[in-house]
């Protein structure tokens, strides 16, 4: 098997005296979607916070693409390739959808990545920003301000940010979250063809059990903090260390059915 993109060796992390991540060791591969359950308060958020570098970790590493970036700071780790999905307060909101991407678009090409070896002017921006938000189905959005979006727009915007940045580790938190039953889909299509990018891999805390089924290759789950289980999806499902964890509810017990 290829080296992995990302691992995390031990991470954990400790709230006084309440270990809210704890010793998690995994490693993800490129082309894989992980899909990181468990109950509320299992630490998935927390995880996610300790691989982008929202927090720091109380132990442990996280390595991406053989590199240590446990010390490096949010924006370094952004750089060198973790795309957490932006939140609105990331956003500028007073600008238009296209401004916004525009400025992704800007940062990425000026930074020398890879993505576009030749940017020839700002007109080239503008197409790649439009591509994009056609990707996203917002270009008839692409002249509103951002702060008047409707919330499944925004959520839809948050992914062409991310489709903009072009990391190697996309990471979703509930990306569908208060969406319509219309929007949802749009989003899941667009996940479902960046994991296609067999070069890079996704992250994706959900609940939703179809969410799951449709996207994931393969299920974590966290309890209190720690690894419980880890594999296919069919297997975690059934694994008996799952059973036990949700006191017989199993997994699907505490996942939403939507
Ligand atoms: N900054 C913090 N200070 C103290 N405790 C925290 C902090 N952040 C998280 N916690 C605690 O760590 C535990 C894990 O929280 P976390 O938000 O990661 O869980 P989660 O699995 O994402 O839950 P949910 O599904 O409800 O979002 C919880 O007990 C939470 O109260």
């Amino acid at each position: 098997m290829t080296a992995p993109l990302l691992t995390t060796d031990d991470l954990t992390v400790r709230f006084g005296g309440h270990v809210a991540v704890d010793a998690v060791t995994c490693a993800f591969h490129a082309g894989e979607l992980t899909a990181i359950v468990g109950p509320n308060g299992a630490g998935k958020t927390t995880y996610f916070n300790l691989i982008s570098g929202q927090i720091p970790a109380s132990a442990g590493r996280v390595m991406l693409n053989g590199q240590d970036i446990s010390a490096a700071s949010v924006s370094a780790r952004t750089k060198a390739g973790i795309g957490r999905a932006f939140q609105m307060t990331n956003l500028f909101p007073d600008l238009t959808v296209l401004e916004n991407v525009r400025l992704v678009v800007q940062a990425k090409a000026r930074r020398g990545f890879n993505l576009w070896s030749v940017v020839t002017g700002h007109t080239d921006l503008m197409d790649q920003a439009e591509e994009i938000l056609a990707r996203v189905r917002l270009l008839d959005e692409r002249n509103q301000i951002v702060s008047e979006l409707s919330h499944g727009n925004q959520r839809k915007l948050e992914v062409a940010l991310l489709i903009a940045l072009d990391p190697l580790i996309y990471m979703f938190d509930e990306p569908t979250a208060g969406m319509s039953v219309d929007e949802a889909p749009v989003v899941l299509d667009l996940i479902a063809d960046l994991k296609a990018q067999t070069d890079r891999t996704v992250l994706l805390v959900e609940h939703k059990m179809d969410v799951i089924r449709t996207l994931a290759d393969r299920i974590i789950v966290l309890h209190n903090g720690a690894l419980a289980a880890d594999g296919a999806p069919a297997e975690v499902m059934a694994s008996d260390i799952v059973q036990e964890a949700y006191m017989g509810r199993g997994l699907e017990g505490v996942l939403d059915h939507v």
